[in-house]
């Protein structure tokens, strides 16, 4: 017995699940494609209500596509149209797989979030966590830097350094190799199970992930930076409020920490990555789908009446 007999909602199917239909799930596919939340919900609210005046109970999810994207030319929102037919294709096609970097406290994983809510990307993974894992395999006198922050690391370096080389940079380049081998196999699993998942922290940097990997066409690279120290102190006092991650420590360490966001950022120049300045959550959300949408252009074949 389907769903259709457990609720009054109209019931959307596909190959091998069926579930209620949700404006909130139809509102996040356009935002994805571009369109302001508010007019995605009513838009939603729109054509759960056609539905329900044609008394229809259960709907494809393909005939529902196809009913948003002729929905969607009917109102002129003609390039809306077809970016979300765009995603609907590339998400039933590719894993799609995103690493959002930047330096501590620059915004990464609120942005990464708010990402995978729009794309119904189901999983974001932190790199503090896949250093953790990583802490579990590697012990603290093999890779003491391991064990440090990235913006502490440089304390664990026990041999000389050149006379010029900068040892808070060099400290946090030793601190983020050992956890990009963990980075890569995720990658690795995700694109084996064929899932999409987000990558984000500010163990990402442009240069130091093996080149087998940026080339992929659906493995996208971006770098959140912020150029203002003023907002970017005000984000670890932000962040200590619904945290148990204490400002003091950040402000601490912070010119280190600045240091680290201008070389993330230099190094992304250097590796044609493109980076994002996260002053505001909206323009950053809509300025890195405007770049990943870019970016999976090439990967559609294009087939129209593919829905
Ligand atoms: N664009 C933004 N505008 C305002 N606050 C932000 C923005 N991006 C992130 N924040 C806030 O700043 C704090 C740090 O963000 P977070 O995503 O935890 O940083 P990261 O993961 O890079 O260390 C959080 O409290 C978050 O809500
Ligand atoms: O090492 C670091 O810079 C941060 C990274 O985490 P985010 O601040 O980027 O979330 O982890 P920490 O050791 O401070 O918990």
């Amino acid at each position: 017995m389907g769903f259709e007999y457990l609720t009054n909602q109209i019931i959307v199917k596909d190959k091998d699940y069926e579930m209620p239909f949700s404006k909130g799930i139809l509102a996040r596919s356009l935002t994805a494609a571009g369109l302001k939340p508010s007019i995605a919900y009513s838009i939603a609210r729109e054509i759960e209500g056609m539905l329900k005046d044609e008394g229809v109970k259960v709907i494809s999810k393909d005939e529902l596509r196809r009913r948003v994207y002729y929905y969607l030319i009917d109102k002129n929102y003609y390039h809306i149209a077809e970016k979300y037919l765009l995603w609907r294709r590339i998400l039933k096609k590719h894993p799609i797989i995103i690493l959002i970097g930047g330096a501590s406290g620059v915004g990464t994983s609120t942005i990464a979030f708010e990402i995978a809510s729009r794309l119904g990307i189901p999983s974001v993974i932190g790199t503090d966590s896949i250093r953790e894992v990583m802490r579990r395999s590697i012990s603290k006198d093999l890779v003491p830097m391991l064990y440090e922050s990235s913006y502490t690391a440089w304390k664990a370096i026990r041999t000389p350094l050149p006379e010029n080389c900068n040892i808070y940079i060099t400290g946090f380049e030793r601190h983020i190799e050992p956890v990009l081998i963990g980075v890569e196999g995720i990658i690795d699993r995700s694109l084996t199970e064929g899932l999409s998942v987000i990558i984000e922290g500010t163990h990402l940097v442009p240069g130091f992930i093996s080149e087998k990997y940026t080339t992929m066409p659906n493995i996208i690279f971006i770098v959140l930076s912020l150029s203002s120290e003023e907002l970017h102190k005000k984000r670890f006092s932000a962040r200590a409020r619904v945290s148990n991650r204490p400002m003091e420590r950040y402000l601490k360490h912070f010119k280190i920490i600045r240091m680290i966001n201008d070389y993330i950022v230099e190094q992304a120049k250097k590796n044609n990555v493109p980076v994002v300045e996260n002053v505001s959550i909206s323009q950053t959300v809509e300025k890195c789908l405007e770049i990943i949408t870019e970016r999976f252009m090439n990967l559609d074949d294009g087939n129209d009446d593919d829905f």
